[in-house]
């Protein structure tokens, strides 16, 4: 009881998928006209042997002969024109459907809340945007077509038999509950060694694409051997748990065969018998086993689809689950509108600001924050490891919303605006920038949509890229290899910078990159964010002196809270963390006062 209720439960799954199918639905209904053409030309076949023995053989007519074979050939070129439709149309919808929901899958992907890909590995979605698709594809363009066409064959099958011969008919029936109850048997084993070998590839994906992100680690620390290992044994465990999946299968695909093959040879018998004392002619006997033959193939087929139907099941529950993931961050379906932007003094506030991230909801990341920020101001943010700081910028882009207290920009709360709007409004320039593996021109234009080629290289020139760009070997058309491999360090904040000038936001937040640059690249970098931070408001994780100096104010933060706001000078008299955090991070003796 249990085992039906789960297996009606799982092949539940693939409903939602024939959403997918739906707008194709004249397709599906073309691919049923071509296959009931088919099944009927096929079914006919029969009736067409019978007569090629009983009028042609038995009678001994060469011209019945002749026209039997004739009406039979001209019926095996319509059924071809049928299966070549068929096959078409529904390995057409299989690629169509699958190629959809890949497409609804990463529409959903690059909707979520970015938490989400901390929680769930980047393998494993992509495996469900590959691997899950694939099974559906093949489900929807060729299991599906066969396990209708053997539905249809065993009935039209089962209905010719019972015309041709009775007694022999209840026969091949007996056979039935005795296939059907290994199918049940081993059907839900198929099932959940499908789903946990899908796991396992998933696993074997990760692995290798963490070693590739980390491929110098791997050979710095001469660990390709082990890493060779540790692949080979993620690899083996899918193979090991994909052979018990093809053992069961196996097992049930050769019971169905014997079992209905049986039924077959004793029918053959006992139709034989009675051939021999004339009850029934050698063409009726010739029928009846075709349709036999039919019936028991399609009994096959459709034990064996039912074994890919489950292991479909699993796919469709994975994709579902993935298509049902709401985000976190609601974008307002009213949002609100920045009034005039330009009046006010206050463009940021933060205001008893307390948030956890959702992996530790216990130990909060901000406390209590307060803040005010003007328009213009550029602010240096600086604190110990762990402080905070990159938790501000993550809450002010609304990767997370807050636990409690308010986060407003020109007087709104950021969950009023819509994440487009508020996005608009700010640049991130990262510690590490994050290119991608495209070229140049499309990694500074990816700021804007409608960017021209003009605007693109002025914004690569007033960030100081433009000359080694040029340099590049296909100039803004070289590729920049995985996540921007290519360039050095400075370069890459280079281009970001570039970036965003070209987005030429209200807002900047620049992180600082803490690791030196050469004093050549540092003076570029410091010049092209200088130019960056002209008439905009600027947050600053501050990791230089000099940063910290040319700022309007300098925020000092602990443990998720402000603890001093000033100047240089003022900070390094009124507070003790500040004074430990020059003489740390700057190098600076904190008896060194700033005039
Ligand atoms: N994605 C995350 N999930 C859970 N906890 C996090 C996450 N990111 C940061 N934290 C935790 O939140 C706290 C604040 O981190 P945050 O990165 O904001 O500090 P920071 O001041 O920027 O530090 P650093 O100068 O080292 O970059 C830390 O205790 C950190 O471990």
């Amino acid at each position: 009881m249990n085992t039906a209720g789960n297996e009606k439960s799982a092949l539940r799954y693939l409903r939602p998928i024939f959403k997918f199918v739906w707008p194709y639905k004249w397709v599906v209904i073309a691919a049923l006209a071509a296959l009931l053409l088919t099944a009927g030309i096929n079914l006919s076949l029969g009736q067409g042997l019978k007569q090629v023995i009983d009028d042609g053989f038995i009678a001994g007519s060469i011209t019945q002969l002749r026209q039997s074979v004739m009406v039979l050939i001209a019926l095996i070129a319509i059924m071809a024109v049928g299966i070549f439709c068929r096959f078409y149309m529904m390995s057409w919808l299989g690629e169509r459907v699958s190629n959809d929901i890949r497409k609804a899958v990463f529409a959903r992907i690059v909707s979520l809340h970015p938490s989400y890909f901390e929680e769930n590995r980047s393998g494993e979605i992509m495996s469900r945007l590959t691997t899950d698709t694939t099974l559906l594809q093949s489900i929807v363009g060729s299991s599906l077509s066969m396990a209708l066409r053997s539905a249809l064959m065993l009935v039209g099958g089962i209905i010719m038999l019972f015309i041709t011969n009775v007694k022999l008919t209840l026969i091949v029936l007996l056979c039935v509950p005795l296939v059907l109850l290994p199918m049940k048997l081993f059907g839900r084993r198929v099932r959940t060694l499908a789903s946990s070998s899908q796991d396992a590839i998933a696993d074997i994906s990760t692995y290798a694409g963490e070693v590739m992100q980390n491929i110098k680690t791997v050979h710095s620390f001469n660990r390709q051997a082990m890493e060779q290992n540790a692949f080979n044994g993620e690899v083996d465990k899918a193979f090991s748990v994909a052979k018990r999946r093809i053992l069961q299968r196996a097992i049930l695909i050769a019971l169905v065969i014997f079992i209905t093959f049986s039924g077959i040879s004793f029918m053959l018998y006992s139709g034989g018998v009675d051939v021999l004392n004339g009850t029934m002619t050698g063409g009726e006997l010739a029928a009846f086993v075709f349709y036999a033959v039919v019936v028991a193939m399609s009994v096959g087929t459709v034990a064996e689809i039912y074994g890919e139907l489950q292991r479909a099941a699993g796919a469709a529950k994975r994709l579902v689950e993935l298509l049902q993931v709401r985000s976190d961050i609601i974008d307002p379906t009213n949002p609100a509108r920045f009034d005039n932007k330009q009046s006010e003094t206050a463009i940021l506030a933060f205001n008893e600001v307390s948030f956890c991230y959702p992996s530790r909801p216990d130990k909060p990341a901000l406390n209590g924050f307060n803040l005010t920020i003007n328009a213009g101001e550029t602010i240096a943010i600086v604190g110990p490891s762990g402080a905070g700081k990159s938790t501000l910028f993550e809450l002010l882009q609304r990767f997370y919303d807050v636990s409690s207290g308010q986060i407003k920009l020109h007087n709104k709360e950021l969950s009023t605006l819509s994440l487009h709007a508020l996005r608009d409004e700010m640049a991130m320039v990262a510690q590490h920038p994050v290119l991608f593996s495209a070229d140049v021109y499309h990694n500074i234009a990816y700021a804007r949509e409608d960017a021209t080629q003009a605007q693109v290289i002025a914004a690569a020139k007033q960030a100081y890229a433009h000359e080694f760009i040029n340099d590049l070997p296909d100039g803004y058309s070289s590729f920049l290899g995985e996540r921007g491999v290519r360039l050095s360090g400075g370069q890459k904040q280079r281009i970001a910078i570039a970036r965003a000038i070209l987005k030429d936001p209200n807002i900047l937040l620049l992180d600082e990159a803490t690791s030196a640059l050469d004093a050549e690249s540092e003076f570029h970098v410091q010049a092209a964010l200088t130019r960056l931070m002209q008439s905009r408001t600027t947050l600053i994780i501050a990791h230089r002196l000099s940063t910290v100096m040319h700022a309007d104010r300098i925020v000092v933060m602990d443990q998720g809270k402000v603890v001093a706001v000033g100047d240089h000078p003022t900070l390094l008299q009124q507070s003790a963390l500040y004074q430990r955090l020059c003489e740390l991070q700057f190098n600076q003796p904190s008896q060194l006062s700033s005039s």
